[in-house]
């Protein structure tokens, strides 16, 4: 049986054991974070500089989202991650706002602009590509920097502001394509089930997505509020309970 004194060491050995567990996991987690991040900003990069090459070259937006489309699937779909991020708690932010945005985003691009292409050249898509490119530009490189413990004020400004104009436009632009869509998706009755059939139940992707565009009135002001909140407490000082998720 050790000692006390041995019980101690051997208890402290075993804090000192998890702690160097914990430190070697926070160094990997930052590690990965800091690919992740860098990753995410040279994508969105590559994405904005094709769109303007693409715009000087041609003068027109029409063919746009053909052009960076796989370069905006891989990238946005890669996004994913981030939910991940969040439910493991290597960054500090939560799953289900992440969740929504996130789902948000991937809804938009593989179950809109890619499923339906008639809507593709729409002043619409170019207005939230645009703007999803301004902003993941920004947020990644903040992520990036911070870090790395060296961020510019100008980027924590950039993250902690922009999104007070670019998110209602990139809402705006969301809402305009959907609405856009929904033409072609009622005369294709694409993604839809009608009755009678062997499962018995029946799905109307028109009316699913008037329900999309509905929801966005709740949830959006949710992300938007937690995005003040959150320029509050790193602007602002404020100390921020967010209530758990
Ligand atoms: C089946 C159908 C589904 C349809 C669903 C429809 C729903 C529709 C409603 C929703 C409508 C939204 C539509 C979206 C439109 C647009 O996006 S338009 C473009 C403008 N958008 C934005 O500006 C928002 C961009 N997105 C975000 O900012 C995030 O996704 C967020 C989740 C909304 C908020 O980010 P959050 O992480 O909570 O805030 P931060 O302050 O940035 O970070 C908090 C802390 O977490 C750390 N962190 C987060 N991620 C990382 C990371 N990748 N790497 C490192 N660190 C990270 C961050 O550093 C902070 O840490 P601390 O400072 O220590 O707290």
């Amino acid at each position: 049986m050790a000692s006390s004194e041995e019980d101690g060491g051997g208890n402290g050995a075993v804090e000192e054991k998890e702690n160097g567990k914990k430190r070697r996991l926070g160094a990997l987690a930052t590690a990965w974070l800091i690919f992740y991040n860098v990753a995410m900003t040279a994508g969105w990069l590559v994405l904005g500089i094709a769109m303007v090459r693409f715009y000087i070259q041609k003068g027109t937006h029409r063919g746009l989202f053909r052009s960076v489309q796989k370069t905006l699937k891989f990238f946005q779909t890669f996004a994913l991650l981030e939910v991940v991020h969040c439910a493991v708690g290597i960054v500090r932010t939560s799953v289900l706002v992440t969740g929504v945005q996130v789902s948000s985003r991937i809804f938009m691009v593989w179950f809109i602009a890619h499923s339906i292409k008639q809507i593709q050249n729409e002043e619409s898509v170019i207005l939230f590509l645009v703007v999803w490119t301004v902003t993941e530009i920004t947020r990644y490189s903040f992520y990036t920097f911070n870090l790395l413990n060296h961020l510019p004020y100008f980027i924590k400004w950039a993250r902690y502001n922009f999104f007070i104009i670019l998110y209602p436009a990139g809402v705006a632009g969301e809402l305009l394509t959907i609405y856009a869509a929904l033409p072609y998706v009622k005369k294709t009755g694409m993604f839809s089930l009608r009755l009678p059939n062997k499962y018995n139940v029946s799905f109307d992707y028109y009316y699913f997505l008037i329900i999309v565009m509905f929801s966005y009135v709740p949830l959006f002001p949710q992300l938007y509020f937690h995005m003040l909140r959150q320029r509050r407490r790193v602007l602002h000082g404020e100390v921020i309970v967010e209530k758990d998720d």
